[in-house]
């Protein structure tokens, strides 16, 4: 068994969560001066206390799953369970340190092969029993909570011993991955090969190859290597109506394309076993590095040129005022006395970084496309940090995460949330959503930090990733931060029934963003989802609550405080 089957209840990262990512001490005077937090201790309850209702799963729906998966594979104690109760949202962390009721499965199904899937898939249609399937369980928007619908019970699925490499072609460059590969064994894997898929969410660490399919994600170098939606070639699906098979041709004129159904699908329609992918010759050579540009406003018209005159780094990321002063006060002590004291030498008064990073198969190639880059940057008058500010970005890209625990035991509210739309609605939008979190998480006494980046753009338009950190409201810290997201959908949602940005540009839709998704596509669209639905999974089982839109809408007119 893997580790990822072994998890009992998470912390925000790893099952160590805080004592790996300790908060420095000059982090935590940052956050007292910066935004009033008290900074008084908010320990998460231990798992022992947590409420965990008795399994609901009727006995004769656990042996028929035991018959399919083993006995071993059918998993009804606390542990497990609790494991799998929810996914990696600020409000998934503040109810399992014991903040809020959890939405508990009542039994684990580990399956070992996609036929296993599809016969756990009949059987929970006999039994009538809701299934959540359960990748790398890093969602967060509510994917993965365990919510029955009007079920008898709900399982979680945890794919992840659908681990193994199906196949490679080198010659066409497409590998067959089951659904439950994680993200690092996806590259130990490929790279056997001399092969990289190229996908680098800051969830990687956890995050598996069905997950990514299934909420269309977008990894830190989608410039370069493209959303993971680019990379699929072809899919499996388990569904309740039958196994589906997708995608024959790079390319192909055969009607709608129907791989983009179950892309994205989040476990409604079905139960993705395996994805054929894309795959590129790893990189041998690498250079990250980093700019100031003096305003945000110059920093996204030096995106937007790069964008537009395709010359995007594989890594292109553009920080605003308020995070590339997170930045820099976090990098402590001296580091940043001297980069402020630079910065002013230089006249800059409103520094925004710029991280670019390029990954080539040689060094002339990557010579080649930094030059043509780096032309385009010098027009906007950059000051250049090299590449030491590049590699470190890069070191720690991964490591922003795992100091969620810290921030949540000193009574910090962190969460992060994002949008995209076009470049000429990107700088209205970037400040209504700021106004949005700003407004809503501001109280007497608590001062918010709200900052934002870019960091996948497109020749039309980019993306919008913002995080909020607030002083904790210790009464009500799940209303504190809902109130907040609302204010923010509205402002993406826009008013007059025209959204001005998308209501989910990665993070997919869940149950939080099911509420807005109707506003995007249209109560026909929404119609034609729920069609699909009823054919693949008539009886309602997979994951009840999440992305297809029920009859709630949000109140636009409703006030939020
Ligand atoms: C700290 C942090 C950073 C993140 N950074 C990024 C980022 O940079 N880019 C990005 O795109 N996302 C990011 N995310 C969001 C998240 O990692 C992605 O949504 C990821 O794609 C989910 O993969 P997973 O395997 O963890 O899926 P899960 O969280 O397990 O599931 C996500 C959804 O997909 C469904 N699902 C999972 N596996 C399958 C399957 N095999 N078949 C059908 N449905 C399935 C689930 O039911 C659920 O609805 C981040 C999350 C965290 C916590």
């Amino acid at each position: 068994m893997t580790e990822a089957i072994d998890h009992t209840v998470r912390g925000s990262w790893t099952p160590a969560g805080a004592a790996r990512s300790p908060l420095p001490a000059h982090a935590l005077r940052w956050l007292r001066a910066r935004t009033g937090l008290v900074g008084a201790t908010t320990p998460a309850a231990p798992a022992s206390v947590l409420a965990v209702p008795d399994s609901a799963l009727p006995e004769g729906a656990r042996a028929a799953l035991a018959d399919v998966v083993d006995e071993s594979n059918v998993l009804l104690d606390r542990e497990a369970r609790l494991g799998r109760t929810g996914g990696l949202s600020y409000v998934d962390l503040v109810r399992r340190r014991g903040g809020a009721e959890l939405a508990v499965p009542d039994a684990v199904v580990l399956p070992e092969s996609p036929t296993q899937v599809q016969r756990v898939l009949e059987v929970c249609v006999e039994h009538d029993v809701a299934v959540v399937p359960f990748g790398g369980g890093t969602s967060v928007v509510g994917g993965v909570t365990a919510l029955r619908g009007d079920k008898k019970a709900v399982v979680a699925l945890d794919l992840a011993q659908l681990d193994r490499l199906v196949s490679v072609d080198p010659v066409s460059r497409i590998a067959v991955l089951q659904a439950g590969v994680r993200a690092p064994d996806a590259e130990r894997l490929l790279g056997a090969h001399g092969l990289t898929l190229g996908h680098f969410p800051q969830s990687f660490e956890r995050a598996t190859v069905g997950g990514f399919a299934a909420t269309r994600s977008a990894g830190q170098a989608s410039s370069g290597y493209g959303r993971f939606e680019d990379m699929v070639e072809g899919l499996r699906l388990a569904t309740p109506a039958g196994e589906w098979r997708l995608g024959v041709a790079p390319a192909s004129a055969a009607g709608p394309d129907l791989r983009h159904l179950v892309l994205g699908s989040e476990g409604t329609l079905g139960v993705i076993t395996e994805v054929a992918l894309r795959v590129r010759p790893a990189p041998t050579v690498r250079r990250y590095e980093g700019f100031v540009l003096d305003g945000w406003e110059r920093g996204v018209a030096a995106v937007r040129a790069l964008a537009q005159q395709r010359e995007l780094a594989d890594v292109t990321r553009l920080s605003d005022v308020d995070e590339t002063e997170v930045s820099v006060a976090l990098s402590g002590g001296l580091r940043t006395k001297a980069l402020r004291g630079y910065l002013n030498l230089r006249g800059v008064s409103r520094p925004c970084l710029l991280v670019l990073g390029w990954e080539a198969e040689d060094g002339r190639e990557l010579a080649w496309r930094r030059d043509a880059a780096l032309r385009i940057v010098h027009t906007f008058s950059p000051v250049t940090l090299g590449s030491a500010a590049g590699e470190s970005w890069r070191h720690n890209r991964f490591a922003g995460p795992r100091q969620r625990d810290a921030l949540l035991d000193v009574g910090v509210c962190v969460e992060t949330l994002e949008t995209a739309t076009t470049w000429s609605a990107l700088p209205a939008l970037w400040a209504s959503v700021r106004g949005a979190l700003v407004d809503a998480l501001t109280t007497p006494g608590r001062r918010p930090v709200v900052m934002c980046h870019i960091s996948h753009a497109y020749e039309t338009g980019a993306s919008l990733y913002f995080t909020a950190i607030a002083p904790r409201d210790p009464d009500d810290p799940v209303g504190q931060w809902q109130r907040a997201k609302t204010a923010a959908c509205r402002a993406i949602a826009g008013s007059g029934g025209t959204p001005v940005g998308t209501i989910t540009h990665h993070h997919a839709v869940g149950t939080d963003h099911r509420p807005w998704l109707a506003g995007e596509i249209g109560d026909l669209g929404a119609d034609v989802l729920a069609a699909v639905k009823r054919r693949l999974d008539p009886t309602g089982i997979l994951n009840p609550g999440k992305l297809i839109p029920g009859p709630e809408r949000p109140d636009q007119d409703q006030p939020i405080g």
